[in-house]
């Protein structure tokens, strides 16, 4: 399932800096990052294109088709977004949470069966949070919610993901075991549009990047274009340093001023 989106533009209204010309696309099995400082527009993007916004201008299309011609349910059946965390607003089990991700694929009066449920539960154990079923959504922690969000994604059982910040409140083990579970996915032929803040996911585990700036594409490329030299200093307006290992890894670390004479205490 191919993801085209061309000269898309979207305002919030008067006063609110809007997207402009953003364009890109997402062919299966490829993990596209959307970078870009606070305030880009990453988040306002993906709601466009899951249809939670509609664009005042430009085109979004899945398989040629514009996404507005889809149904909710087809939509939902060919792409799973997973938000940001967020607080419950009822008390459902973590089981029944990524049940909810088999809705699209249920008649309107129809229960889950055996089936969905065993789906629900493979999900879970794919994001290692199967020992939490039974336990209540809202009694789990920050990490764990994003991971069962995550879950019911997956349930959908959709051939795009859509991830708004999927790591933003994993430890480092869990966004390793993430990464891990992103590629995997990409190899199975989705597609996978992840929001990160973090280059290095970009960089281990992306295809390619999309940096927004200022509600504009501010530049675009396969990932390793990200490790050239004042690239990402220019993009977050700040001086970051890219490390290469001896086997060639990559990873970003902020540039920290050196500390001023004057300014180290000796406690
Ligand atoms: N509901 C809204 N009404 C008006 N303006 C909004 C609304 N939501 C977002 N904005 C504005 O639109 C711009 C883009 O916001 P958006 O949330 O898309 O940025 P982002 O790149 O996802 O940021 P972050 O990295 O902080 O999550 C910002 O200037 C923001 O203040």
């Amino acid at each position: 399932m191919r993801l085209a989106v061309s000269d898309l533009s979207f305002t919030h209204g008067a006063g609110a800096r809007p997207l402009q010309e953003i364009g890109f696309s997402l062919d299966p099995g490829e993990v596209l990052c959307l970078l870009g400082p606070n305030g880009a527009g990453k988040t306002t993007l993906l709601r466009c294109l899951i249809g939670a916004l509609t664009p005042s201008g430009g085109s979004i299309l899945l398989d040629g088709r514009p996404i507005d011609s889809l149904s909710p349910r087809a939509l939902a059946r060919s792409m799973a977004y997973v938000p940001q965390a967020t607080q419950p607003a009822f008390g459902h089990l973590v089981r029944e949470m990524v049940i909810m991700g088999r809705s699209p694929h249920l008649g309107r009066l129809d229960i889950p069966g055996r089936a969905d449920q065993a789906i629900a539960m493979d999900c879970l154990d794919r994001v290692g949070l199967a020992h939490l079923a039974e336990r209540s959504f809202s009694a789990i922690s920050g990490g764990e919610r994003q991971l069962c969000l995550l879950a019911r994604a997956l349930a959908q059982q959709a051939r795009l993901l859509i991830l708004d910040e999927p790591a933003a409140s994993l430890d480092f083990g869990n966004q390793l075991r993430l990464l891990d579970i992103i590629v995997g996915l990409a190899r199975d032929g989705l597609g996978i549009l992840m929001v990160t803040h973090h280059p290095d996911h970009a960089l281990h585990a992306g295809s390619r990047f999309v940096a927004l700036r200022e509600g504009r594409v501010h530049g675009a490329g396969p990932v390793a274009d990200l490790a050239q030299p004042g690239y990402l200093s220019a993009l977050y307006g700040r001086g970051v340093r890219i490390i290469r290992d001896a086997d060639g890894t990559l990873a970003c670390a902020p540039l920290f001023p050196s500390p001023q004479p004057e300014s180290r205490h000796v406690p």
